[in-house]
């Protein structure tokens, strides 16, 4: 579980403040998947790097399965976001000349970790990655190298898993591959997903939506469907 309370952040930009985040309060169970929706610097991207320990807030508290990640060394938050923290980003990050099977193990290999076998074959059949462990990421669609990436940031179980546009860079069909990949992490792996996204199709997929307005928490919406994303993104855009 995430809880994310008072959550404060200000950049400076030209001499001039800019708050990013303005008292942002939001619950993330175990298990659960949001998308989170705004209008073009809202404050998604924000959130999710102050969450995941990418960049301190200013004010406010995270707790990670209770632990308030504010208060913790930078070697301890590394150690953190390593061990319970997994990240996808729009870009898939693979490294070329590493094969598929060896760009999910490399953070584990590379941390002297050993790698969950069974898990790991699990994960590589659930995300249809078979036949492609020995492809580099040259030779893979983006669909499938985004699938990859799922994996390599899924193999060590992390608790949370942080997701800022995976779909951004995919043609539909792809991207929904690597969104069905993440509504089964949370729904059968318990794994908690935070992802940032502009697609209301991709948002329909989470359970919830937490919609931000110029840094502050302007709705969440449950169970969203395409359409109700829609109405809900006119809605803010009208205010
Ligand atoms: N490092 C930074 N320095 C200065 N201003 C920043 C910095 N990072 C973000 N901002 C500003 O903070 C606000 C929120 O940015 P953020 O990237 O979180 O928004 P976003 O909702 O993710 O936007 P987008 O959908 O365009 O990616 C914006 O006004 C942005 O310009």
């Amino acid at each position: 579980m995430v809880r994310v309370h008072g959550l404060e952040k200000t950049f400076k930009r030209g001499g001039f403040p800019v708050h990013a985040l303005r008292s942002v309060d939001a619950d993330f169970p175990r298990g659960g998947f949001t998308a989170v929706m705004g209008p073009s610097g809202s404050g998604k991207s924000t959130l999710l790097h102050c969450v995941a320990g990418l960049e301190h807030p200013d004010a406010g508290t995270v707790l990670v399965n209770g632990q308030d990640t504010t208060r913790l060394t930078e070697p301890a938050l590394t150690r953190m976001r390593a061990r319970a923290f997994g990240f996808v980003f729009q870009a898939f990050n693979l490294l070329p000349s590493l094969n598929a099977e060896e760009n999910i193990t490399i953070g584990q290999r590379f941390a002297g970790v050993a790698v969950d076998r069974a898990w790991q074959e699990e994960l590589v059949r659930s995300l249809g990655l078979e036949g492609r462990l020995r492809h580099r990421p040259s030779e893979l669609s983006g669909g499938q190298q985004q699938r990859v990436a799922v994996a390599r940031a899924l193999v060590h179980r992390p608790s949370v898993l942080f997701a800022d546009e995976p779909t951004g860079n995919l043609d539909s069909r792809s991207g929904d591959q690597v969104l069905s990949a993440l509504r089964r992490a949370a729904s059968e792996y318990g794994q908690t997903i935070i992802m940032v996204t502009h697609d209301p199709v991709a948002a329909a997929r989470a359970d919830r939506v937490l919609f931000l307005r110029d840094g502050a928490v302007a709705g969440d919406l449950a169970d969203p469907t395409p359409d109700s994303v829609l109405s809900w993104i006119r809605r803010l855009e009208s205010l």
